[in-house]
């Protein structure tokens, strides 16, 4: 097993009444893709800023390559990249003094690093004199991530690095990362879809500041065991509904052009779900069985969590 980089023991944030993150534990190891996973308002920025020692936790501790967040936090924000959610770039300020400013404030230059940013800044320099705030979004995308690497971080912090960019750009964005991991970079990446989650070596659920799960996208598929099915019928709109009104219902939730139904007995008798369907008014019914997805998974948790069924 790989030596941890990024560990974080029983952190706790308080924003007055609000609850950001609570007791958050776990650790990425280096040269790992860890991907952070969770709804807007889980915490995930709130963990991310609290990393970067941009915020302190109220309690609990963490450490970057061996140095304390807050006792060591000069030396961590030498050694690490952030790419804020936010737009982090001088819109006023061209793609290449974009650039050259974040290199000069950690006294290294473009040219110094340059091997590291290669693959993503050569895609740009045709742009290179385009000030940032006329970039498409993959490309500030880009820059913001070519400006997080131009120091050479060891460990390198992503929060939603993908939002609102297309589905192109996105793709490429990810192979930049499996890139960078090769040569040892650390990363934490923050993202809302759940089909970057399954591009992670591990993934952490979080919801409303708890930590649900940490695992491989293998392996928390197999952490609430269901029996789960794709249904579909000829009147989509009406199913959600009705499946939530059969009495051995556990969930039912829309997903793409199905929907997905799981039932709370250990041996569900599809013909009954069949026949119960059909009394509701529906007809061509698709009854498939399935297994779950990350985002099954990850609904079953917070369902479980939120204590909104207990019949798991
Ligand atoms: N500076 C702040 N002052 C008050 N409340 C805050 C502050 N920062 C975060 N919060 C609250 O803490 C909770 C966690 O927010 P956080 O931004 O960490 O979540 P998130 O998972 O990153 O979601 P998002 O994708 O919306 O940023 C939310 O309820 C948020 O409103």
């Amino acid at each position: 097993m790989a030596e941890p980089s990024v560990v974080i023991e029983h952190v706790s944030k308080k924003f007055g009444e609000i609850t950001a993150l609570q007791d958050v534990s776990f650790q990425v190891f280096h040269g790992e893709i860890f991907g952070l996973i969770g709804a807007d308002g889980a915490g995930k920025t709130t963990l991310m800023r609290i990393l970067t020692t941009l915020i302190l936790p109220d309690s609990g501790q963490a450490t970057i390559n061996g140095r304390d967040i807050v006792s060591a936090y000069r030396s961590i924000r030498e050694r690490i990249g952030y790419m804020p959610g936010r737009f982090s770039l001088y819109p006023d300020l061209s793609v290449e003094e974009n650039l050259r400013f974040f290199a000069s404030v950690f006294s290294t230059s473009i040219e110094e690093n340059y091997d590291l940013v290669k693959d993503i800044y050569q895609q740009l320099e045709p742009f290179k004199k385009r000030r940032a705030g006329k970039l498409s979004g993959g490309m500030k995308q880009k820059l913001a991530l070519s400006c997080a690497l131009i120091h050479k971080p060891e460990v390198l912090f992503l929060d939603e690095p993908t939002t609102g960019v297309d589905a192109v750009s996105r793709m490429e964005f990810w192979q930049m990362l499996k890139r960078l991991k090769e040569q040892n970079i650390t990363i934490l990446v923050s993202t809302p879809y759940m089909d970057e989650a399954g591009l992670c070596d591990r993934i952490g659920m979080m919801q409303k500041g708890k930590l649900l799960a940490v695992d491989t996208p293998d392996e928390i598929t197999e952490l609430v065991p269901m029996q789960l099915f794709a249904i579909r019928v000829d009147q989509m709109h009406r199913l959600t509904e009705a499946l939530r009104s059969y009495p051995y219902s556990a969930s039912a939730y829309a997903f793409g052009q199905v929907v997905h139904y799981r039932d709370r007995r250990k041996h569900p008798n599809e013909h009954e779900l069949k026949e119960f369907l059909k009394v509701q008014g529906f007809s061509a019914v698709m009854i498939r069985r399935i297994n779950p997805g990350i985002e099954d998974t990850f609904i079953a948790l917070m369902e479980r969590e939120d204590g909104t069924h207990d019949k798991l």
